[in-house]
């Protein structure tokens, strides 16, 4: 398995105007997460995670400094550009999946191996893998509504890394979950890393992804403290 950096970050800011006052969301962060490891992002209610996490999708852009995934630069990139980098490298999850409701799980997981050019049965395929490797084979011909929360997070897990992504961005993953499914989610993110070579940055608030990651950094005030 590589080795190295699969985020760095350097000196980001991301500030906000709200009114006359100025929101600094993210405050000068340095953040580096090597390929293979699970950093765990914890921190109360608007510390800056969600801003932080927005910056290493490339769903947003810092005010200042440098945000480098997967080997590419993210500032100075167009909108276009980055959905292109999130496309083949990055894959993010939500608290609330976002998967397509009409769509079963197989499908979930097809549609952006379509966007990237596979075939439909080459992508009817991977997808399946995907599904295998999240633990969740036997599922695949399940609408969304006919899954646990458990099990609909981890569809979006194979989504996310399909096509072979290689970074993991994950907010509030297990923020509709119970602490059992919770656990086993985190595990699998864990495995995900340390098996497969993901690299994954978790938000969370809960005790159980703290416990299961590689490295925990406590966000405060849009700075990060060493946990
Ligand atoms: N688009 C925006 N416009 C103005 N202020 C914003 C915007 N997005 C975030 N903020 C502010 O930036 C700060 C950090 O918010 P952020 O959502 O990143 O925190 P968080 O740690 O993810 O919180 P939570 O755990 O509740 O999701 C907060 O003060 C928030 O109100």
């Amino acid at each position: 398995m590589s080795s190295g950096a699969a985020i760095e970050v350097g000196g980001a800011r991301r500030t906000f105007q709200s009114g006359i006052e100025t929101i600094r969301a993210v405050d000068g962060v340095d953040l580096r997460v090597e390929v293979g490891t699970m950093t765990c992002l914890y921190g109360a209610s608007g510390s800056g995670k969600t801003t932080l996490l927005n910056l290493i999708a490339g769903l947003d852009i810092a005010d200042q400094g440098t945000v480098r995934v997967a080997g590419r630069d993210l500032s100075g990139t167009s909108e276009a550009e980055r959905a292109r980098i999130r496309l083949h490298h990055i894959g993010v999850v939500f608290q609330e999946n976002n998967l397509v409701h009409e769509f079963t799980a197989l499908e979930n997981v097809v549609v952006p191996l379509l966007a990237r050019g596979a075939s439909l049965s080459e992508a009817r395929d991977e997808a399946a893998d995907q599904l295998a490797r999240v633990g969740i084979a036997e599922l695949a011909d399940r609408l969304p509504r006919e899954m646990s929360g458990g099990q609909r997070q981890r569809v979006g897990i194979a989504r996310a890394l399909a096509g072979g992504r290689e970074v993991l961005v994950a907010d509030e993953p297990t923020g509709a979950l119970d602490s059992a499914n919770s656990g086993a989610l985190f595990e699998l993110v864990a495995s995900l890393c340390h098996d497969v070579g993901v690299a994954a940055v978790v938000a969370t608030h809960d005790p159980l992804g703290r416990d299961r990651a590689d490295v925990v950094w406590t966000m405060v005030d849009g700075q990060l403290d060493p946990t």
